[in-house]
């Protein structure tokens, strides 16, 4: 399988008033092409700097970025993103909001197969009927649900989600994840998820990422082997396996803290 996503020594530091803050330190990793890629770490580790740089918006210091086997060195139109608060035009109907980054990557589409494409993705994620409510009409988690759809309605390689549930109830949370299985099942994407939630990693993730504290490099990466065969189930999340990668998952959460020491290998 290729690496979709390459990540190559990557350091980097604000410049602050007070003098650079180093964030990320010689971080490697790479997430294969159709995998699914949860980060997990401290809070004000670096997630947020590393999806910046994956998409673009920002270059590191020192290191390489690569997409789809291309250095990134620009904003990419390629890449889907999605956040915890999804800003929506409210002048514009939910349907006209997921159509935007149609509007701007394919200008020539036809009109008709713009509100098609976007239509197919309203109905998978359960939208559909609701597409010319304005977003002010809508709950968060179905803010949640159009704003996915606007991620990857103009096929991104790679979608990249900074903790997009981190606002919404448990619940609503759960059902999302069920949403993001069924989009993947559908249209399959490279995705990163940063998240503080251990559950959602694995129940979402191919791979798990822990960074370290602050200059945040890769910690641990765990293989995720759900319990089960086929799409994954939520009651999966309650077996004695699952116990097991969070487990682990927590102690290296714990170690990335500096709360607990690493184990001799
Ligand atoms: N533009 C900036 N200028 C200066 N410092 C910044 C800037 N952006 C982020 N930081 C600082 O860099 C550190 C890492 O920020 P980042 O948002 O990447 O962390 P994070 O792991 O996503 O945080 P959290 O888990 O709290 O969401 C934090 O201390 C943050 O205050």
């Amino acid at each position: 399988m290729t690496n979709l996503i390459e990540i190559k020594g990557v350091t980097h530091a604000y410049r602050t008033p007070n003098g650079p803050l180093p964030v990320l330190e010689d971080l490697t990793l790479s997430v294969p092409e159709g995998e699914f890629a949860a980060v997990v770490g401290p809070s004000g580790c670096g997630k947020s700097t590393l999806t910046r740089l994956v998409a673009g918006l920002m270059k590191p210091d020192t290191g390489e970025v690569w997409l789809h086997g291309e250095r990134v060195r620009s904003p990419r139109k390629t890449v889907g993103m999605a956040f915890q608060n999804p800003v929506m035009l409210e002048w514009r109907t939910i349907l006209e909001n997921v159509i935007l980054p149609l509007e701007i990557v394919a200008p020539s589409m036809p009109r008709a197969q713009r509100r098609a494409r976007a239509m197919e993705l309203l109905e998978l994620v359960g939208l559909a009927g609701f597409e010319n409510k304005r977003p002010s009409e809508f709950s968060g988690g179905m803010r949640q649900r159009a704003s996915l759809c606007r991620a990857i309605v103009h096929r991104p390689d790679v979608l990249i989600m900074d903790e997009p549930f981190g606002a919404l109830d448990a619940f609503t949370r759960e059902d999302l994840w069920q949403t993001m299985h069924a989009l993947r099942a559908q249209e399959p994407f490279t995705a990163v998820l940063i998240t503080h939630d251990l559950r959602e990693s694995v129940y979402l993730g191919d791979q798990v990422i822990v960074l370290s504290g602050r200059p945040a490099t890769t910690q641990y990466v765990m293989d995720v082997k759900y319990p089960g065969t086929g799409p994954r189930q939520l009651d999966g999340l309650y077996t004695p396996e699952c116990a097991t990668m969070l487990a682990t998952l927590r102690e290296q959460i714990q170690i990335a803290q500096g709360r607990v020491a690493p184990k001799e290998a």
